[in-house]
């Protein structure tokens, strides 16, 4: 195991493992904590990883406990990654507002340019290259990547897959924000972490990055239709419209009577692993 990690806790779970790390992040500047599932077929070969990025206020912890995951993970064979979802501790920035929709617990997987938060929030270079580094150094896994998430999770995993052609091999997304220039989350974040002229942030925007794509993963996107975020925040029709105008392989299920809970993710969190095994194997 690589010197710097330190096993925060284990638990036995569908035959393989749930385990929980601290190490301290070199790309974020602080101490990080991210949990693993190893499936049983992990104890005989390798296999490989689907990385949960979560959504504002969690953190490794929320996906673990309560989208259900685990059984079909350890069926299939897949390993599955949660980091934290944002750069942790006292010297770490947080929300000048002290809210809870930016700042710590909420990075927005990008890498900021502006200061005070430019050492520290570099969240997209973390889950992109430094974690899955230390993942594929440290278990018997492949370097065949698969990337999903929720809300600010979304709109990160769709982010990660589509700048970085060649690196993941499936991407899904729950109920992302589709476009964070054009949402109150978006704006607020985006406007702090890269600054206030906003011809930068279409690089880190899912709508606008998929009018360019050189790589077109099938992107599985499911949405409540009785989210409370869903007209305000998410907007999945940005997604909708540039898919459609750049011939992008999307297909997004609009699911009538869910919210943005984890109620919502634990009922189809089985056909994203469905559709993350089935490119991964
Ligand atoms: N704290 C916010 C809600 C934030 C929220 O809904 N976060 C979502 C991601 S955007 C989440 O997954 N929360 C944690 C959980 O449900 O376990 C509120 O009070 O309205």
């Amino acid at each position: 195991m690589t010197a710097d990690l330190t096993i925060v806790s284990t638990n036995r779970s569908f035959g393989g493992w749930h385990k929980r790390y601290r190490h301290t992040s070199r790309t974020l500047g602080c101490d990080m904590v991210f949990a693993v599932f190893l499936p049983p077929q992990a104890e005989t070969g390798r296999v490989p990883v689907l990385y949960w990025l979560s959504g504002l206020t969690c953190t490794d912890e929320n996906f673990m406990q309560k989208a259900g995951a685990q059984k079909l993970a350890a069926e299939l064979g897949i390993t599955i990654v949660c980091p934290d979802t944002s750069p942790r501790g006292d010297h770490v920035p947080a929300d000048p507002e002290k809210h809870w929709d930016f700042g710590h617990g909420a990075g927005f997987y990008v890498d900021a340019t502006q200061e005070p938060w430019a050492r520290h929030y570099r969240m997209h270079d973390y889950v992109t290259r430094e974690l899955p580094d230390l993942i594929e150094a440290t278990f018997p896994v492949t370097d065949r990547r698969g990337i999903s998430g929720h809300s600010m999770g979304g709109h990160g995993a769709i982010v990660c897959a589509l700048r970085n052609p060649g690196r993941y091999a499936s991407v899904s997304a729950f109920a992302p924000i589709a476009s964070p220039l054009s949402c109150p989350w978006g704006e607020k974040a985006l406007g702090h972490l890269l600054g206030a002229d906003r011809s930068g942030w279409k690089d880190w925007d899912s709508a606008a990055l998929i009018q360019s794509a050189t790589e077109k993963l099938p992107l599985l996107v499911d949405q409540g239709d009785a989210d409370s975020f869903l007209i305000t925040q998410l907007k999945p029709h940005l997604l909708t419209q540039a898919a459609e105008a750049a011939g992008y392989p999307l297909t997004l299920r609009m699911q009538p009577g869910y919210d943005h809970s984890y109620y919502f993710i634990a009922s189809f969190i089985d056909d994203h692993l469905k559709h993350h095994a089935a490119a991964l194997r």
